[in-house]
């Protein structure tokens, strides 16, 4: 479903700023794979994810999704096939438009050229089925100005928009870091329960290391540009966060430097 193969991404490449962000980096989802993503500060976690949207374009390798090769593709058309949300609620969603606005740009996306943004009898049932899924009474408030909501209720529609029209692609960013752990929480267990119903391909990087030991079918842990450690299904059962971190520190020769890091 999606494979990368041989990515290094550089910034600044040539000059006495050279910063060296991903080597050579391979990863193969399967369809349905659910994983998740940790590491160090500046370790490459969003530039992966900035690689496999488009915004950033690799200096070699190749990004293949469901078979087709996209690292020339500019993000604008890959978009159809991927979802994204990210850890500024106030991205992703414009909040001068209603709720059934917002909706209606999310379902035109991916679909054929022409589609109306408008919002017929139709689309606003429909649009009012998927709210009540989140079950935070925002199938309510179809006509609200999006910039009215909460940062946990605007993070509720994100990741709504990012997954209703069932992309190929699911990528989290750190979604959840930016509520309070309540909020939190409500999201996680939304982002399952769509991932699970949807059956969606998710990448989703994550500063708390229980929630990246429980969620999903796969951990990864990335530092220094690269993938240094691959937990399956299976390996991933008896986990701890005490032994990820000896891991980590076996593989690399450094202590997990993660400001961020949350333990649980
Ligand atoms: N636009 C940029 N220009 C220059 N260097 C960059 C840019 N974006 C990222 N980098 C550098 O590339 C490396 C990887 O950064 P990236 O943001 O992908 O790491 P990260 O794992 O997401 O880190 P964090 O968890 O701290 O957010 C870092 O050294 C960072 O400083």
């Amino acid at each position: 479903m999606l494979e990368l193969k041989q990515v290094t991404k550089l910034f600044f490449p040539g000059t006495i700023d050279e910063k060296i962000a991903l080597i050579d980096v391979n990863l193969h989802l399967r369809e349905g794979d659910f994983v998740t993503i940790i590491g160090s500060n500046g370790a490459g976690k969003s530039t992966l994810m900035n690689i496999i949207s488009g915004s950033l374009r690799p200096e070699t390798g190749s990004v293949k999704i469901k078979g087709i090769e996209v690292q020339n593709l500019p993000e604008h058309k890959r978009s159809r096939w991927i979802g994204r949300v990210f850890q500024d609620p106030m991205a992703g969603t414009a909040p001068e438009m209603t709720i059934e606005e917002n909706l209606a740009i999310a379902y035109a996306r991916g679909k054929r050229r022409g589609l109306s943004l408008g919002v017929n009898r139709a689309k606003r049932n429909f649009f009012r089925e998927q709210l009540a899924l989140l079950g935070i009474g925002l199938e309510d408030r179809l006509r609200a100005k999006v910039g009215q909501l909460s940062g946990g209720e605007r993070q509720a529609l994100s990741l709504l928009m990012a997954t209703f029209t069932k992309p190929q692609v699911l990528l989290l960013d750190e979604h959840t870091a930016a509520l309070d752990p309540n909020r939190a929480e409500l999201i996680t267990r939304m982002t399952e329960t769509l991932v699970r119903e949807l059956g969606l391909t998710t990448l989703m990087v994550t500063h708390n290391m229980e929630q990246a030991i429980r969620l999903g079918n796969r951990l990864i842990m990335m530092d220094q540009g690269r993938i240094i450690l691959d937990y399956s299904e299976e390996e991933k059962k008896d986990l701890t966060i005490d032994r990820l971190l000896a891991e980590f520190e076996k593989i690399s020769g450094h202590k997990l430097a993660d400001d961020k890091l949350v333990f649980g």
